[in-house]
């Protein structure tokens, strides 16, 4: 898999303006009482792949989720501090969340095909938004499932039920879906936890590829996944940031003690 050359390689904790692609600042999150995110400050490189990193519960999840504010329809949820996207911070009350979720697009563990066609499914986002001329559907619909290299297994089974297609399809028809709104960032969550090898190597593969129109997150429990896909790396422990940098560096040579602990197998 090609991955980054090192003199390509950003400092991701002095990225320019116009590198980043979300700027999270001074971001704290509570369930009800339990404090989950604790003043995580990082920026994301537009048009690379970052993953997160660490043991279960340490709140990988609940920092995605506010990449697109998907922890609003949580009860008991509190956010407070800023998380800057295309120069705008997306809690502020005048942001339109509508809007924010196809500029920030969303793929979660099991995949998740609504119970219609393939067609229907990679099209229905868009004809949330009022498309409907066939035409433009049918150009989208084939652009995104060409765009997961979905597109020479399934354009005979178009008006099949998604349901029919195998585990990985169905993933990577799920991440179709979001690309046919042409999201700037496309959040994952441990999209391959629920896989098999090959199917997984799909995935990973397609990764690579979409950074050159997307910015990808990518929450995983897999370090070796972590190492193989993503450009940048950010180790997460109860909630909060303690390492992020280059995924060469943060695997190879980790700063921090907790980093080097988990990511050789000491605890997590
Ligand atoms: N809806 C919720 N209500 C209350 N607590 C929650 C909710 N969602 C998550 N939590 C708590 O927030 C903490 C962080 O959870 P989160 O799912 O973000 O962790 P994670 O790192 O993604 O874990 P995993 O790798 O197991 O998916 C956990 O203690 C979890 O129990």
């Amino acid at each position: 898999m090609l991955k980054l050359f090192e003199h390509d390689k950003l400092d991701v904790n002095n990225l320019k303006p116009e590198q980043i692609a979300i700027e999270v600042k001074q971001l704290n999150l509570h369930f009800g009482q339990k404090q989950v995110l604790e003043d995580v400050n990082m920026a994301i490189p537009k048009n690379q792949v970052t993953a997160l990193i660490g043991q279960s519960g340490c709140g990988k999840s609940s920092l995605i989720s506010c990449f697109n504010r998907m922890n609003d329809l949580l009860h008991d949820c509190e956010v407070s501090g800023q998380v800057i996207i295309s120069g705008q911070d997306i809690y502020h009350r005048k942001q339109n969340v509508a809007t924010l979720r196809t500029q920030v697009g969303m793929v979660f563990q099991k995949p998740n095909p609504f119970p219609m066609s393939v067609f229907d499914n990679v099209s229905y986002g868009l004809k949330l938004q009022g498309v409907n001329e066939r035409r433009k559907l049918d150009d989208a619909v084939e652009q995104a499932l060409r765009e997961t290299g979905l597109w020479t297994e399934v354009r005979d089974r178009l008006f099949e039920s998604a349901l029919t297609l195998s585990g990985g399809q169905q993933q990577r028809m799920v991440i179709a879906r979001a690309l046919a709104l042409k999201p700037e960032i496309l959040l994952l969550d441990e999209p391959t936890s629920a896989l098999d090898p090959l199917a997984t190597l799909h995935i990973e593969e397609l990764l690579n590829q979409l950074k050159a129109q997307h910015t990808v997150i990518i929450v995983t429990h897999n370090m070796q996944q972590a190492a193989r896909v993503s450009d940048y790396t950010a180790f997460i422990h109860q909630g909060k940031v303690i390492e992020y940098s280059d995924s060469d560096s943060l695997f190879t040579m980790p700063k921090q003690k907790r980093t080097e602990s988990y990511i050789t197998g000491r605890y997590g």
